[in-house]
């Protein structure tokens, strides 16, 4: 049996538990928001949908003590408004600190012991503060990271060579957030390289692309979802399947001492493996920036 938890029932964490539930991905899925009203209301909505859906899934109103039993559990409590409102997803962070100390206590005390995919924001942050309240390892606590922004990337890359994004290679690095960067030595469009496509000025202009575009998303229709919920399904899929997907995430990377957007293969145990690139000593250089501007924020909250 696949039992998911989502923790968090707003825009992103609904869409996570319907994409599960109209695919098929789950067969027990829980459903838990600190609004209990909301988590109600999602639970009620996707009950009245079972008639009709390709699938039979027993969906629960959870409760932290249905996690014992849970495989993976998804978090995605936050407050949208409080990123939109500053245009940085660490306008979060004070809140979200609170809720990762607040719901991984109850994560530990409910002897959990599955995947953690961390989705709220700031990710690398709160992925980080996570793991360290519930105890559980490092391989087992992953977020989202730069998976998101890779298919965003993916999508510009596509978009500017009229091709499939499925058919770009590579990897946005670092931090969820502002200082993520694309690292174009690892970028290829049908077996060619981003060198032999773009000039240094080009690589510039789509780099910043992908993070703008996700606050343009966020500013028009008030928070994301759609993209965020198909990275997070993808990699619940991977844990199920033991796919042994190579996906950046935010993982800890202890080169730079930190979780942080960088690839990793991910299966059945979570993190089965950090993969090491051969970047530039630029990209290098960047993605140490990053990871300090990380690390600077979780100090000031210690
Ligand atoms: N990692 C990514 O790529 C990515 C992409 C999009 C959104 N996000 C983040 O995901 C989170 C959710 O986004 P959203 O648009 O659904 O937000 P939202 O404001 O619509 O919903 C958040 C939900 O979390 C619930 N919640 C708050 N504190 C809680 C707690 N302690 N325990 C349980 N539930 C709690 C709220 O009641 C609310 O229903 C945010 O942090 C957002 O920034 C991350």
């Amino acid at each position: 049996m696949r039992n998911v938890a989502v923790i968090g029932m707003g825009h992103v964490g609904a869409t996570v538990a319907f994409t599960l539930f109209t695919h098929g991905i789950v067969d027990n899925l829980y459903l838990l928001d600190k609004n209990k009203a909301k988590a109600e209301a999602e639970y009620n909505d996707l009950r009245d949908t079972l008639a009709r859906n390709d699938y039979h899934v027993n969906v629960f109103l959870g409760d932290y003590s249905d996690l014992k039993n849970v495989d993976v559990v998804v978090t995605s409590f936050g407050d949208i408004a409080a990123t939109v409102k500053t245009g940085d997803r660490f306008g979060e962070f004070e809140i979200n600190a609170k809720n990762a100390k607040e719901v991984g206590e109850k994560i530990k005390e409910s002897g959990f012991n599955g995947i953690l995919i961390n989705i709220s924001n700031p990710c690398d942050a709160i992925s980080t503060l996570l793991q360290e309240t519930t105890g559980l390892s490092k391989k087992q606590v992953f977020g989202t990271g730069t998976f998101l922004d890779t298919a965003r990337m993916q999508r510009i890359v596509g978009e500017e060579l009229d091709e499939d994004p499925r058919n770009v290679a590579g990897f946005v690095l670092g931090e969820h957030g502002a200082s993520q960067f694309t690292a174009w030595s690892t970028v290829s469009i049908n077996g060619k390289s981003a060198k032999e496509l773009f000039t240094k000025e080009q690589e510039e202009k789509l780099s910043a692309q992908p993070n703008k575009n996700s606050m343009k998303v966020a500013f028009g229709k008030g928070y994301t979802s759609y993209a965020i919920a198909t990275c997070a399904v993808r990699l619940i899929q991977a844990v199920f399947s033991d796919a042994r997907l190579f996906a950046p995430t935010s993982v800890y990377l202890d080169e730079v001492g930190t979780y942080i957007g960088y690839p990793a293969i991910i299966g059945k145990n979570g993190v089965e493996k950090v993969i090491a690139l051969e970047l530039t000593s630029e990209e290098d250089e960047k993605l140490e920036e990053s990871a300090e501007i990380i690390k600077k924020h979780i100090a000031q909250l210690k």
